[in-house]
């Protein structure tokens, strides 16, 4: 407050460079005793891992065994969680539990199921997640619900559903992966990335209502990740877009992220930003110059839209296939 600011002046004997000086200081000593801390344990901790049949959920998958964790792998396809399972060792063999996380009812007895296994959760990973590319004028309805549901409506029915035996218990972290999209909103993408800004504030407002119970909330958002994010990625009638963007083949090794991820839950850390520099000059522009954001963007979907963009990405395709 105004009081430290005046002591620290003192300190320093005064002038506002030595005020900013001192400030980082203080932040650079706070993140070092943060640093300190001990770690969160991992190890023979129940880890219920969503969309751990591909992509950074398998590599979650790997992370967290090979840190000793209990692992519940979650997914729609039995037949792809069994590889995951198949490629891990035999130290506490994973559960799996199959279920679509755009279906209310089935999440529900999913995390029913979940806590029948072990009877707890500690560390809830919500990971699965579906892109989108599309131009909104040509963009059915039912898909921007479709994006919804699963990105957003999923998560929360499952951290809801799961929530209750963790404040029962005073113990649990909740860490859901959104994206640099959760923070800056891009052309051609609306149904995703209006889906990961309602998953950051979600997770933000839970953060600071579990706080009391010593729950901790974890939201990672990370740049382009080397995953099949979007050949997955619907389109506005509702088809798969079916294509490996540049962005994404050129993205993050996904092993990488889930050992951010790892991290994440190890330091108990609230926000996790994995962006690159030019997601970092957009989310600064954003902020702080929004009405030149506004105009980048927009001269961005000009460009997608040529029809020579198309099939990279131009609007009939998705938007912005190749291009950052
Ligand atoms: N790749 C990237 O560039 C980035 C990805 N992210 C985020 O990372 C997360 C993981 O995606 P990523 O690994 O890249 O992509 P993948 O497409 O490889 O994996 C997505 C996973 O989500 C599961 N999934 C999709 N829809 C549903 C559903 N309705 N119910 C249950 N599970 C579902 C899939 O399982 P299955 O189809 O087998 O059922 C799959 O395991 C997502 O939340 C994504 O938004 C964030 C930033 C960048
Ligand atoms: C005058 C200064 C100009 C500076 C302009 C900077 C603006 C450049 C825009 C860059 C946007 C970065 C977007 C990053 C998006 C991202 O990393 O998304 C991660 C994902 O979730 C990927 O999902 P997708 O389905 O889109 O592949």
């Amino acid at each position: 407050g105004a009081g430290g600011a005046a002591a620290l002046e003192r300190v320093m004997g005064g002038g506002p460079l030595s005020l900013v000086l001192g400030g980082l200081g203080v932040l650079l000593l706070f993140r070092m005793v943060r640093r300190l801390r001990p770690g969160a344990r991992v190890r023979d901790s129940v880890v219920v891992i969503t969309g751990a049949s591909s992509g950074l959920g398998r590599e979650c998958a790997r992370v967290f065994h090979a840190a000793g964790a209990r692992l519940v792998l979650c997914g729609r396809h039995a037949g792809r969680l069994q590889e995951t399972v198949e490629e891990l060792n035999e130290t506490h063999p994973p559960s799996t539990v199959t279920f679509d996380l755009s279906e209310a009812g089935a999440v529900e007895r999913a995390a029913e199921e979940i806590l029948r296994l072990h009877g707890n959760v500690d560390v809830l990973i919500n990971n699965a997640g579906i892109s989108y590319r599309g131009n909104i004028l040509e963009t059915d309805l039912s898909v921007q619900r479709a994006v919804m549901d699963t990105n957003y409506f999923g998560p929360v029915a499952l951290t809801q559903a799961l929530l209750p035996s963790m404040v029962r218990r005073r113990s649990g972290h909740v860490v859901v992966i959104s994206s640099i999209q959760g923070r800056i909103a891009i052309p051609h993408r609306s149904a995703y990335a209006a889906s990961k800004h309602a998953t950051q504030a979600y997770f933000d407002c839970l953060r600071a209502e579990v706080e009391r119970y010593g729950l901790e909330v974890s939201v990672v958002s990370p740049g382009y990740i080397r995953t099949n994010l979007s050949r997955n990625a619907l389109t506005g009638d509702g088809s798969q877009y079916g294509v490996l963007d540049r962005t994404t083949a050129m993205g993050r090794d996904p092993a990488d992220v889930a050992r951010a991820v790892l991290e994440a839950v190890r330091r108990r850390s609230k926000d996790v930003l994995l962006a690159g520099l030019l997601a970092t000059v957009a989310l600064y522009l954003r902020t702080l110059c929004p009405a030149l954001f506004f105009k980048v963007m927009a001269m961005r979907a000009r460009k997608e839209q040529r029809p020579e963009a198309a099939g990279g990405g131009g609007a009939g395709g998705g938007g912005a296939g190749g291009e950052t």
